[in-house]
């Protein structure tokens, strides 16, 4: 579904991303994982064509990122990017509706307010359908955004979600509804492409994680083929003990040191 082929992008006389190159399949979560300046963000500003990279390809669908008019882009990939500030007072059900914006002309149809009305219930949120979405808690806005991507690609069956930390600043159990979301988005045959930095979460949700270092790939395989002592003290510079835990097919990451 997603075929990224000899990648790079240079900013500032630097190399962000250098020669990457991997896949991402329909129905998989693929998580990737690697330290603060890894590059993960810039990869995902490429996945978005909201950067062009100075050399390399991305293929959707068949088709080369660059070739896509930009709604028929809008209907193939939706993004819930880190930063999702608000300046004006907007109703959450209005918020969600944007997620529509690329399949109506000029007023939504029946078919869209029925999509954001099932969004919002997969999504747990239709008791804040009318709250103002700048008073509500971290956690209840970033479903609150999370229902409006998903709106956005609900009727494109072979459309991909780049989420870039979507668990950022939110509590425990906020991070596992959004994981478990991001899963049944995947189990529903989305391709979920999901920058993360909780490895443990990578191992237990991910089909497969993405492993980066200074805009290189580390490892790229199952769970439990990337999450090795090794591949972490390669990546984030610090020893690890891994646990064997029941109910989980992959081993528990426990820092120990952080190495001089
Ligand atoms: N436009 C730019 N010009 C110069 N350097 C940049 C530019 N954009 C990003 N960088 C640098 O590129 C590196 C990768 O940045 P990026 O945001 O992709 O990392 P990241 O893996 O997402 O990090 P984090 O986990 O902290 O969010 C960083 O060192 C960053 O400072």
């Amino acid at each position: 579904m997603i075929k990224v082929r000899e990648l790079s992008y240079k900013a500032g006389g630097k190399k962000l991303l250098d020669n990457l190159s991997f896949d991402a399949h329909k129905g998989e979560l693929l998580a990737i994982l690697g330290a603060n300046g890894a590059g993960k963000s810039t990869l995902m500003k490429l996945l978005c064509r909201e950067i062009k990279p100075f050399q390399g390809t991305i293929v959707i669908n068949n088709k080369e990122l660059n070739n896509y008019r930009l709604e028929d882009l809008a209907r193939t990939r939706a993004v819930l990017s880190q930063h999702n500030t608000i300046s004006i007072s907007f109703q959450v059900n209005e918020l969600v509706l944007m997620g529509r914006y690329p399949h109506f002309q000029q007023k939504p149809t029946a078919a869209d307010f029925k999509i954001v009305n099932q969004v919002m219930e997969e999504t747990g949120i239709t008791h804040l359908a009318s709250s103002d979405y700048n008073t509500l808690s971290g956690g209840e806005q970033q479903r609150v955004q999370l229902a409006r991507v998903i709106a956005q690609i609900y009727d494109s069956p072979n459309a991909c979600l780049f989420l870039d930390e979507p668990t950022n600043g939110l509590d425990l159990q906020y991070q596992q509804q959004i994981m478990e979301l991001s899963r049944s988005l995947a189990d529903r045959g989305y391709c979920v492409i999901c920058i993360l930095h909780d490895i443990n979460f990578a191992s237990r949700f991910a089909d497969r994680i993405l492993m980066l270092k200074n805009g290189k790939k580390v490892a790229e395989g199952l769970p439990v083929e990337v999450i090795s002592c090794e591949h972490i003290q390669e990546t984030f510079s610090i020893k690890v003990k891994l646990m064997e835990c029941e109910g989980y097919n992959c081993p528990l990451v426990v820092p120990a040191t952080i190495l001089k």
